[in-house]
């Protein structure tokens, strides 16, 4: 079966090519499973923030819950002490600005405990805020009023609410809801008054009514509990922010929108975005978080590309994979080359040993085997060819005369000779002790006898010089020509015959079988 030779680069650049396409599809996969890793990163990140929002604003509900029922639970007589009892509850809230006690006071009773107020609060005023501008006292005394009868903690800003009351409808419709749901309401958002009342100035607090019912009246029915008054709890949203953010340093940062769904949110449905959020690109989540009476929409972003660590360690695999792939070719460049080498000289070798199977090893020219196999080949063939039988004359006396290692160099030089005048396709060889034998492509036995002829003389011309003897050699050449049927053995017995003829009739001379 033949061997298919490719050439040298096939194989390293074979190997290269597979290192190089094994390492795009180790990259590809591993950077599928980080984008994967990442979504899913993504997705739990945003829903752990969500659920810290949820439980800080819940937390802050409760506790404003538990101020609600130091109204609903004290009596009035007492209610003077919510100053000894909020800073507690205060310390585990970060976000409330204000906790606010909404006393409801009925229209007759409005200036009696406006004084009584003014009595504990030096400076105190009943106002309210109509379209954005402040107004003293009571525009109307015709209807109830709920009044910020007390206010903590006790800032600056905050105590400049005391004796504020409310006018705006939305407030009526949160009064309406806490009386017939009995529950507490979540505003939407709003400009908290702490910080103006200005346009310009942004909304970020949210308020949370908290009912409080009268503790002494037995009708348990929603609809007709009588409300006595509401804590608010005022609720900065960037604040759950920052602590949202706080407790998430150090993960992936995600860009955050808040939507208020609830009643009343679209005026300002946006509670909360930060400067990065897009909706357009990225990687998105919505998640919900759900108020007593309202639900929010908190949305996150991120940007939906690979981190640097996680560029690096492609990069790193990839550049790995192509050092491997490099060395993986030059590994079967060396040795593709080794082998090729190996072979070569294998087929050197080979070549080297055939040719001294069939050659001579004194003379170089045809052995024996070599010419046997190349007249059974001709004759089966049924080529033109004629057979020379070649003696040296008195070859031992030359032995005897200058020995045997002339006597060598002799037959070197005859057998250098015969080939010298023969055709590249004719065949010398040396088939006896001082016997050799040339095939030569010839037409007929004239052609033959020229060229034996010419053989002879070309030895019998040339001087054999050794030391200080020149001496002559002589040839007896019997020859055939190939003739239909005739078989190797019967061209061997008369080319035989014909060389005993010449050696017979005295030597140097050539005689050819008709
Ligand atoms: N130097 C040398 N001599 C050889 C070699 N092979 C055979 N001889 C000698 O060649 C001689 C051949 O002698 P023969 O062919 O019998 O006779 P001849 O002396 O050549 O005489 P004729 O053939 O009758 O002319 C012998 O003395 C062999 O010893 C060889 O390889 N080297």
């Amino acid at each position: 079966m033949s061997k298919i030779n490719f050439p040298k680069y096939t194989w390293p650049v074979a190997v290269f090519s597979i290192g190089l396409v094994a390492t795009l599809l180790v990259v590809a996969i591993a950077r599928n499973y980080q984008i994967h890793a990442n979504k899913e990163s993504f997705h739990h990140g945003a829903q752990q923030r969500t659920l810290t929002l949820q439980s800080l604003i819940d937390s802050d509900i409760h506790i404003l819950g538990s101020a609600a029922n130091f109204f609903y639970s004290t009596p009035s007589e007492l209610w003077d002490n919510f100053d000894v009892f909020t800073p507690r509850i205060l310390e585990y809230s970060m976000a409330i600005v204000a906790v606010e006690w909404l006393e409801r006071i009925p229209p007759n009773k409005l200036d009696t405990r406006v004084e009584a107020l003014k009595k504990r609060f030096p400076g105190f005023q009943a106002h309210t805020v109509i379209d954005r501008q402040k107004v003293i006292g009571f525009h109307d005394k015709t209807t109830e009023k709920f009044l910020v009868a007390d206010i903590m903690p006790r800032t600056a800003n905050n105590m400049n609410l005391l004796g504020f009351y409310p006018v705006q409808e939305r407030f009526s419709r949160s009064v309406e809801s806490m009386e017939r749901t009995g529950v507490a309401v979540v505003s939407d958002r709003v400009r908290l008054l702490q910080d103006g009342t200005h346009s310009t100035i942004d909304k970020t607090g949210v308020l949370v009514y908290h009912p409080v019912f009268d503790a002494n009246n037995q009708d348990k029915t929603a609809q007709n509990k009588p409300l006595i008054g509401s804590v608010i709890g005022v609720l900065r949203i960037t604040d759950y922010i920052s602590e949202v953010l706080r407790k998430f340093e150090g993960h992936r940062p995600l860009n955050l929108k808040i939507v208020d769904t609830g009643f009343e949110a679209e005026d300002a449905s946006l509670l909360y975005t930060n400067e990065y959020y897009s909706d357009s690109k990225g990687l998105h989540s919505r998640n919900l978080l759900h108020l007593p009476n309202r639900v929010w929409e908190v949305h996150y972003q991120a940007e939906d590309k690979l981190s640097s660590d996680q560029v690096l360690a492609l990069s790193i695999i990839a550049g790995a994979g192509f050092l491997l792939s490099v060395l993986m070719a030059t590994i079967f460049y060396v040795l593709d080359s080794h082998r090729l080498v190996i072979s070569r000289r294998l087929a050197d070798r080979t070549q080297q040993l055939e040719q001294l199977v069939h050659q001579d090893c004194l003379t170089g020219v045809a052995n024996r085997r070599k010419f046997d196999a190349t007249i059974s080949l001709w004759v089966a063939a049924k080529k033109s060819f004629g057979l020379l039988v070649l003696d040296v004359d008195r070859f031992k006396s030359i032995n005897d005369t200058y020995g045997h290692a002339i006597g060598d160099e002799v037959l070197k030089t005859i057998s250098y000779l015969l080939t010298d005048q023969c055709r590249t396709k004719d065949i010398v060889a040396r088939i006896g002790g001082d016997e050799l034998a040339v095939l030569c492509h010839v037409n007929s036995d004239r052609e033959l006898c020229q060229l034996a002829e010419v053989l002879r003389q070309q030895v019998e011309r040339n001087p054999f010089v050794v030391k200080e003897h020149r001496f002559r050699v002589q040839l007896s050449i019997g020859g055939v020509f190939y003739r239909n049927g005739m078989t190797e053995e019967d061209m061997h017995i008369q080319a035989d015959r014909e060389l005993y003829n010449a050696k017979r009739s005295g030597r140097n001379q050539v005689s050819i079988a008709a």
